[in-house]
């Protein structure tokens, strides 16, 4: 088990609640990302995993509970003010401005998202982002010409434009094939090697087993399990609410990451 005593806490949820109406889509969740984490947010469908994402990043602030970044209590800023602190994210379905070309599109992030004037060459370093990126396409390309896999390595490129400390990830990898998989783990390792810490929602368990090194799982909006990835995923209320019997999944995860190796 990692021993997490001495490594630095980058951001803390505690009792975080967010209800729709009379929906308790996240319930007291409590939960801490140490530096360097690439945790797994799983859950069944519907289990809250967007909204408390959402709830953290101030899209769509808690009802009540608190989040801690950096120690200070950040509960409810804006997204843009979250941005600017250092939290970034990318978007189950990315939403690009669809007549900006790529590199527009990365530099309304690299603008907006660092405080004025201490990007010195807005161009260079959205260029830069697609590249980290591995974008395939042209940097003139058209966003409402990009199809889906093309269109999330650009949300990336915008997500990461903006120096993040810390990066939430919402299913990077849903509609992904197995080598785009495999180049997907590899920018999450390149990511992590900048030292920006990950949180990613995910329902692809060969990604999850990959490159996780712990897990939080949710169900009905409450936490059922949060610690190291093999814990977590063997942990019996996890494999009832969530994993099952899908023997298959686990067996394609283990196949990934001998791969992968
Ligand atoms: N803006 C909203 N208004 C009302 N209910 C909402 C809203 N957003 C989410 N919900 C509800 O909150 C619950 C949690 O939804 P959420 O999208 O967070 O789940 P999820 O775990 O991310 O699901 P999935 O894995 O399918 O993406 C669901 O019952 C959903 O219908």
């Amino acid at each position: 088990m990692k021993d997490t005593a001495n490594i630095m806490i980058v951001l803390e949820t505690k009792n975080l609640t967010k209800q729709f109406g009379g929906l308790t889509a996240v319930n007291a969740v409590s939960m801490t990302l140490y530096k360097g984490d690439v945790m797994g947010l799983i859950g069944p469908n519907g289990a809250g995993k967007t909204t408390f994402i959402n709830a953290i990043t101030g899209l769509n602030p808690p009802t009540s509970g608190d989040v801690i970044f950096f120690g200070e209590n950040t509960t409810g800023l804006p997204p843009e003010k979250m941005c600017r602190k250092g939290i970034s994210r990318t978007f189950q379905i990315p939403s690009p401005f669809p007549k900006m070309s790529a590199i527009e599109s990365v530099m309304t992030a690299t603008v907006f998202g660092n405080p004025p004037g201490t990007i010195k060459d807005p161009v260079a370093h959205s260029r830069k982002m697609l590249e980290f990126v591995e974008f395939p396409m042209s940097e003139d390309v058209i966003s409402e010409q990009l199809n889906t896999v093309q269109l999330k390595r650009l949300d990336l490129a915008r997500a990461l434009a903006s120096n993040p400390k810390v990066l939430f990830m919402d299913e990077m990898a849903s509609g992904l094939s197995e080598g785009e998989l495999l180049d997907i783990m590899k920018i999450i390792r390149k990511i992590t090697g900048q030292g920006i810490s990950i949180l990613m929602v995910e329902h692809i368990m060969q990604l999850i087993m990959a490159v996780c090194n712990r897990l939080l799982c949710i169900q009905f909006g409450t936490k059922i399990a949060e610690g190291p990835k093999d814990e977590v995923a063997n942990d019996p209320k996890v494999t009832k609410a969530y994993l099952g019997s899908n023997t298959d999944e686990k067996n394609k995860a283990e196949e990934l990451v001998a791969e992968d190796n």
